[in-house]
């Protein structure tokens, strides 16, 4: 432990070092390394060069940085998870898009088994969007953005045409465990679709457990075991491989709206 004397005398040292001149040369500085008391002062040196270091050090991390984050995201669509972004489409851009609901003619959709019958996969009631309306035309240019995005991530191209609806889920509505596209399916159909994107287009109330109407992610094709079930929020973004992800949309109790659509394959 040091007391006071110990602290005095250690300051006192210090204060009577002498401030050494800087070398002119560094061959001057070479000198005094080895001639003087085994330091050297240059002024001046160490920033410009570390400033150099300093950007390009940000820059590459930066670089490193978001080619893990482009990694942990390829990693998880390749995996079969779902990628989530909340916040998508802003407050204000989906209380515009809610106001243009209102100009649309949802209807019933049913869907039908394989031998034309309706079956009771789904019900729900759909309207596709108008491209000249401007909130769809907002929330699709980020949809867009968020293709060329995903191209990045892929490195390859996606279709440039991308398929859409919107989609209101009232209480009781429901869409059973399904795959969005399969492998050998017409491709020209839905055999085409890459990924799938929902994006949230619910009230500004949270939602909450008790509303039903998660979306249930299956951790495989077959098996019965739950990835996760994600619940819908204004404005969230979830994106999936349309071929790999089995999923289902649990009964709601609460208006549940979105839009559902398809990155597809480039053809
Ligand atoms: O609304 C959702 O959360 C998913 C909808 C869906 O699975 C679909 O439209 O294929
Ligand atoms: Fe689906």
């Amino acid at each position: 432990m040091l007391h006071g004397g110990a602290l005095r005398s250690a300051w006192l040292f210090a204060a009577s070092v002498p401030t050494p001149s800087p070398p002119e040369t560094a061959a001057a500085a070479m000198c005094e390394l080895s001639e003087g008391n085994g330091y050297v002062v240059v002024p001046k040196w160490l920033p410009a060069a570390a400033k150099r270091h300093r950007v390009r050090a940000n820059q590459e991390s930066a670089d490193i940085i978001a080619q893990l984050a482009g990694k942990a995201e390829t990693a998880t669509l390749a995996a079969g998870r779902v990628h989530k972004q909340r916040a998508f489409a802003k407050p204000a851009l989906v209380a515009a898009l809610r106001r243009s609901l209102g100009q649309y003619a949802f209807t019933p959709t049913a869907s039908y088994s394989s031998d034309g019958a309706v079956d009771d996969l789904r019900s729900a009631y759909t309207a596709r969007p108008d491209v000249e309306e401007a909130a769809f035309d907002a929330l699709y240019g980020q949809l867009l953005e968020a293709r060329g995005d995903l191209e990045a991530l892929l490195g390859r191209p996606l279709s440039r045409g991308v398929e859409a609806t919107f989609v209101v889920y009232e209480p009781g509505c429901f869409y059973r465990r399904h795959v969005d596209s399969l492998a050998g399916v017409d491709p020209a159909g839905s055999g085409g679709r890459a990924y799938s994107f929902v994006v949230y287009l619910t009230g500004e109330q949270p939602w909450q457990p008790s509303d039903g109407g998660a979306l249930r992610v299956f951790c495989d094709a077959l098996g019965e075991e739950v990835e996760e079930e994600v619940l819908p929020a204004a404005g969230l973004l979830v994106l999936f491989d349309s071929k790999r992800v089995s999923h289902e949309v649990m009964p709601t109790r609460r208006q549940r709206t979105c839009l559902v659509g398809w990155f597809r394959e480039e053809v």
